[in-house]
């Protein structure tokens, strides 16, 4: 049978498509995701499939993984992040990937345990003090909290002091966004103060990188027997044929490590203590767990892991619902067929986390915010990507087991030893940029947790999120 074209909206829907992409581009892809399983946007010789099923995202991410290349807002990223892992390709991306790899292993993560639980007890511990004082913004806060143990744990660097990191990644990414969705139609030279704000930041992140490189590199002696990412990458940039592309290089792969490693994190952090706040029966199960296993107050190990394994279902249900990676773009290199529809080479594609695992066939009143959904017993019943925050196949991400060490150790602490109130009229609306944003961030009031052990919930309580 020769391969479908999918359905597509009418031409005359093209202009309020375009609306939507600048102003609301989840309810776009709700738009699509209600239409079918596979769209076809068609914009005269543009052609744009959404695909919305397990099969295509394993098609499309995995088995035909060498067909596609990152795709939409790739332009826009390169100017933030050059040739960094997320954004390189081909050779160059295989080069950098095998470079960095042994450094995320995951007996090399779990070697880390230490500096992880002790960053996230010390979070605690300034969240504690600062408590009844009015609104603390968590998001800030578990931003500083990644950026830290990003520092730590990939680059035996403290990255205390260079507090403007997280600030100048928004300004860059919000201009990216901007440029984005208005097609590069507004010129940058024009001297709009978001231009300004783009290349004072973009200005202020060189400059950060490059005082980190200076001191590591400083630091390191040869045969020193460094081996976290950050010595990899400035092994690499040594050895580079031509210093000035090493230099460049260098610089390009530690910014992609600092937004990747900290931004995704923060973000499932964020959703997850929100939704925690908005569930008390769930947090009560959670808080009930960490103090059963982490007892008489003691920080997280790597073995606990194992043990906080509700928690880990509340994290894993947090970036189901609020995928960190909202959208992943490609790019047909070639001609495909995707679950018997055509893709026409250079294409763009969409695989979208957030419709995906929204999807009605997959989950059961998708928008309910439910844990069980992860017990093994459930997850069993599903298609393997059914859910894919960390995305799949190659290009899967290197940091997951980091990511979700930090999550689960992050949420058992604040859980056991804090109460979190969301501020009244907080609507924790998401915001697609590069990844789901909280508008407003998380205005929380914090309070010590009653050291009454809670009562026991029902089981894992749910409701809408
Ligand atoms: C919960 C936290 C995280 C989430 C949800 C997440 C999600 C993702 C996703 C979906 C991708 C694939 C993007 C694509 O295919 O287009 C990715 C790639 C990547 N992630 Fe993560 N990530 C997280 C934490 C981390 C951490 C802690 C690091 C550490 C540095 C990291 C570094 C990277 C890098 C370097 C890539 C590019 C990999 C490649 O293309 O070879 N991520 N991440």
């Amino acid at each position: 049978m020769s391969p479908r074209r999918p359905p597509g909206p009418p031409v005359r829907a093209l202009p309020g498509l375009l609306r939507k992409l600048a102003v609301d581009r989840l309810a776009m892809m709700r738009d699509a995701a209600d239409l079918s399983d596979a769209v076809l946007v068609s914009m005269g010789p543009k052609k744009l499939y959404v695909f919305n099923r397990p099969d295509y995202a394993k098609h499309v991410l995995a088995d035909n993984a060498a067909n596609y290349h990152k795709g939409i807002g790739l332009v826009e990223s390169r100017k933030v992040l050059g040739d960094g892992l997320l954004t390189s390709e081909g050779e160059l991306w295989r080069a950098q990937r095998r470079n960095v790899q042994p450094a995320f292993k995951p007996g090399r993560i779990a070697a880390q345990a230490g500096a992880v639980a002790e960053e996230a007890g010390r979070l605690v511990e300034h969240l504690r003090r600062g408590a009844g004082r009015g609104p603390v913004d968590l998001l800030q806060e578990v931003t500083g909290l990644t950026l830290g143990v990003l520092g730590r744990t990939l680059m035996d660097t403290s990255l205390s002091g260079h507090d403007g990191i997280a600030h100048a990644f928004e300004a860059v990414q919000d201009q990216a966004m901007f440029d984005m969705v208005s097609q590069g139609l507004v010129p940058s030279w024009l001297p709009l103060a978001t231009q300004r704000r783009f290349r004072r930041a973009r200005r202020e992140l060189t400059d950060t990188v490059d005082a980190l490189v200076s001191d590591r590199a400083a630091r390191m002696t040869a045969g020193d027997g460094a081996t976290d990412a950050f010595a990899r990458m400035i092994i690499a940039a040594r050895a580079h044929p031509d210093p000035a592309t090493g230099r460049r290089l260098l610089q390009e792969e530690l910014v992609t490590l600092l937004l990747a490693g900290h931004e995704t994190t923060a973000s499932t952090l964020g959703w997850t203590l929100l939704l925690l706040a908005r569930h008390p029966h769930v947090r009560d199960t959670v808080r009930e767990e960490a103090r059963s296993v982490l007892t008489e107050g003691r920080l997280p190990e790597a073995e606990d892991l194992h043990r906080l394994t509700y928690t880990t279902q509340v994290v894993q249900e947090a970036m189901r619902l609020y995928p960190p990676v909202w959208i992943l773009p490609r790019v047909a290199q070639g001609p495909d067929e995707v679950g018997g529809y055509e893709v026409k080479a250079g294409a763009d594609v969409l695989v979208c986390p957030y419709t995906l695992h929204r999807h009605p066939d997959l989950w059961d009143d998708p928008e309910r915010f439910d844990p069980g959904r992860f017990d093994p017993s459930r997850v069993a019943n599903r298609p393997r990507y059914a859910y894919i925050p960390f995305g799949a196949g190659p290009r899967f991400c290197v940091g997951s087991n980091l990511g979700m060490m930090e999550a689960v150790f992050v949420t058992a602490l604040v859980t056991r030893d804090l109460d979190l109130t969301v501020r009244p009229g907080h609507q924790g609306i998401a915001e697609p940029m590069m990844s789901l944003r909280m508008r407003g961030g998380l205005p929380m009031t914090v309070r010590p947790a009653d050291r009454l052990p809670a009562p026991r919930a029902a089981a894992a309580g749910a409701g809408a999120a």
